[in-house]
């Protein structure tokens, strides 16, 4: 007996780009990314379609014969949604489903998505649902599609006395948005609580930023596996992104991990993970981390660097470091970025050098303090005048009393002998 077809689990995606060649959009490469987005949120890439034209149609983005071929498409490959690279404005999104009577999703739509099933901690869900919200608040038609889709549900609030269902909605959504931004403004105080315990404690911060898929997290894991991430006991409540490290220098440092990028990064996300990647743009140094074996390495480092230097990342050193080195075949592959570390993460390759690059690219901090050394501990003032300085010193019974700047580097060795 022949077996019934079964259509694949995978919602079907037809794909669809419009080059309208703007300076930097680069379609084929831009598609090929939309590409990899949609199977990372569990969609079964299908066809795409390219149009180039000299500007997007106001109504429906493409134009009407584009629109005819990717109707017949969804009929033959059975497609379940149409995803545009680009932003649709709320217009093009409601005429395409009404033309083409099938889910349509743009690029935004799509990252804020992934997001949205990805995001872990609970400021980054409060994070994303903003963004989410505050994309689709101008998109809703009143079908009450679009809201269910971001799980607000539609149609089970109250109705005001001569609201229609559509206002009843935006005004759920608007009172949503509101409470969002306060609880986000809350944990941002506290997150800045953090930041100048931190700095008060001199720790400074090194922020992991990068592309998506660079290997931030995985570079986290290969920095414990190395032992060298020591227990947080300086800090009681670290953010679960963040991290103390232990560097080959003695060094105490936070090591924050941040979202990943891609490019064209919706801008309602940027909005929504100011904070945290402001907090990223302002660290001591900034790791950018990129996959050295994509041939799109370059144009990571640059988008990451780009979307920096819009939060005023200013003086913070920017360190490129290049991972997966070993899906590397030629080295004369590498990107061109002046100062580099090369690494594996998966394979611990190179975590020495990049510990020893960061100790490097730190800013040298001394901070003045008095301190009470016993004779037999002698030692270790001849280390802070090597590193530092003592500005003044007194003998007594019990040890050598001394004001000095000590290097950020001993503050560990001579924490117990502090005197205030
Ligand atoms: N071959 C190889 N694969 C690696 C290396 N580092 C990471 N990967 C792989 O790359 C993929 C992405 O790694 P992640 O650490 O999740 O990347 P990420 O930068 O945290 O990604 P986002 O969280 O999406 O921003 C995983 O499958 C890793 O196993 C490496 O050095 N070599
Ligand atoms: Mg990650």
């Amino acid at each position: 007996m022949q077996q019934e077809e079964t259509k694949t689990a995978s919602p079907c995606a037809i794909l669809v780009a419009v080059d309208c060649g703007e300076g930097v959009y680069d379609a084929e490469a831009s598609l090929d990314e939309l590409h990899e987005l949609l199977q990372s949120a569990g969609y079964e890439p299908g066809p795409s379609v390219m149009q180039r034209r000299e500007s997007p149609d106001k109504a429906t983005c493409i134009g009407s014969g584009r629109l005819e071929e990717i109707r017949q498409l969804c009929s033959t490959q059975e497609a379940d949604v149409v995803v545009f690279d680009r932003e649709l404005s709320p217009t093009q999104l409601r005429n395409l489903e009404r033309e083409l009577k099938i889910r349509v999703i743009d690029r935004t739509m799509l990252i804020l998505e992934i997001f949205a099933s990805r995001a872990q901690s609970s400021e980054g869900k409060l994070q994303v649902e903003l963004a989410q919200l505050q994309y689709m608040l101008p998109r809703l038609s009143g079908q009450g599609t679009a809201l269910s889709r971001i799980g607000g549900g539609s149609g089970t609030h109250t109705r005001g006395a001569g609201e229609t269902q559509l206002e009843t909605d935006r005004r759920h959504i608007r009172r949503r948005i509101e409470s969002l931004k306060q609880k986000l403004a809350e944990s941002n105080k506290r997150r800045q609580n953090l930041r100048h315990r931190r700095k008060k404690n001199n720790i400074p911060t090194v922020a992991l930023v990068g592309y998506t898929n660079a290997g931030k997290s995985t570079l986290m894991n290969a920095l414990t596996q190395a032992g060298v991430l020591a227990e947080d006991k300086l800090f009681a409540t670290l953010d679960p992104t963040a991290r103390s490290l232990r560097l080959p220098s003695g060094r105490h440092v936070v090591l924050i991990d941040t979202v990943g990028l891609v490019r064209n990064l919706p801008h309602h996300l940027v909005e929504a993970f100011h904070s945290t990647l402001e907090e990223a743009a302002q660290a001591d140094l900034i790791l950018n981390l990129c996959d050295a074996s994509s041939p799109e390495a370059s144009v990571h480092l640059s988008v990451t660097k780009d979307l920096l230097e819009s939060l005023n990342c200013g003086e913070t050193p920017i360190l490129p470091v290049l991972n997966k080195c070993d899906l590397l075949t030629d080295p004369s592959h590498l990107p061109h970025v002046g100062k580099f570390v090369c690494i594996s993460a998966r394979y611990g390759t190179g975590i020495e050098g990049l510990l020893d690059a960061i100790d490097q690219s730190l800013p040298q901090i001394h901070r003045r303090m008095k301190l009470l050394i016993p004779f037999e501990k002698a030692g270790l003032a001849a280390r802070i005048r090597r590193n530092g300085s003592i500005l003044e010193e007194q003998y007594l019974p019990e040890g050598l009393l001394v004001r000095a700047m000590v290097d950020q580097q001993l503050l560990e060795d001579v924490r117990p002998f502090v005197v205030d």
